[in-house]
């Protein structure tokens, strides 16, 4: 599919993401299996706040990290693995959380799946091309969506409507 230019964005304060962290955190409680989750696997570098939260709110102290880098600020590049989670804990991912920011086109998740065929996926954010990846998320934007986390972003003054044409 040929990827759409970024019309819209979608602006993410800490406060937003952390509500919606946690409410991801509330429906994977509900997709548990029976022995419960075993360990989180963040996928960084985004996945990283939000993983923090849901193994906080689950309970679940085994936390690891696989590393996907994909982009160059908003330009895609082949995904690559750059560093691998502890493969002998992970095993083919059964009662693993795989935990990210967001899932876009999906290709960051094709080859984190090909390393863990059975773990279970979960991003906060979700694009429609990309949600098929995905089996647990909390709000999904259109495709033409950029969104930007705060790690991205700074407060800044911004001039008040009826000054906006001097
Ligand atoms: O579904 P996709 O089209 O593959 O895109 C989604 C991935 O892209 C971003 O990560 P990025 O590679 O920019 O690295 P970062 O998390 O370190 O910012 C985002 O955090 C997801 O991991
Ligand atoms: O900060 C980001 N916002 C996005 O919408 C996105 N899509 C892929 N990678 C992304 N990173
Ligand atoms: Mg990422």
């Amino acid at each position: 599919m040929d990827r759409l230019p970024h019309e819209k964005g979608f602006h993410v304060s800490w406060d937003q993401l952390h509500r919606d962290a946690r409410a991801l955190a509330w429906r994977l409680q509900d997709a548990r299996p029976e022995a419960g989750w075993r360990a989180v696997v963040a996928i960084t570098r985004g996945g990283m706040a939000p993983a923090m939260i849901v193994a906080r709110e689950l309970d679940i102290r085994t936390v690891d990290t696989i590393s996907v880098k994909s982009y160059n600020h908003q330009t895609q590049a082949e995904p690559r693995i750059i560093k691998s989670p502890d493969m002998e804990m992970v095993g083919d991912g059964s009662g693993v959380l795989v935990v990210d920011d967001l899932v876009d086109t999906g290709r960051t998740l094709e080859v984190v799946k090909a390393a863990m065929p059975k773990a279970h996926i979960a991003t906060v954010y979700a694009k429609p091309q990309g949600r098929p990846q995905v089996d647990t998320f909390i709000t999904e934007v259109s495709q033409d969506t950029w969104i930007f986390f705060p790690w991205d972003m700074a407060l800044q003054y911004v001039k008040p409507y009826h000054g906006a044409d001097d």
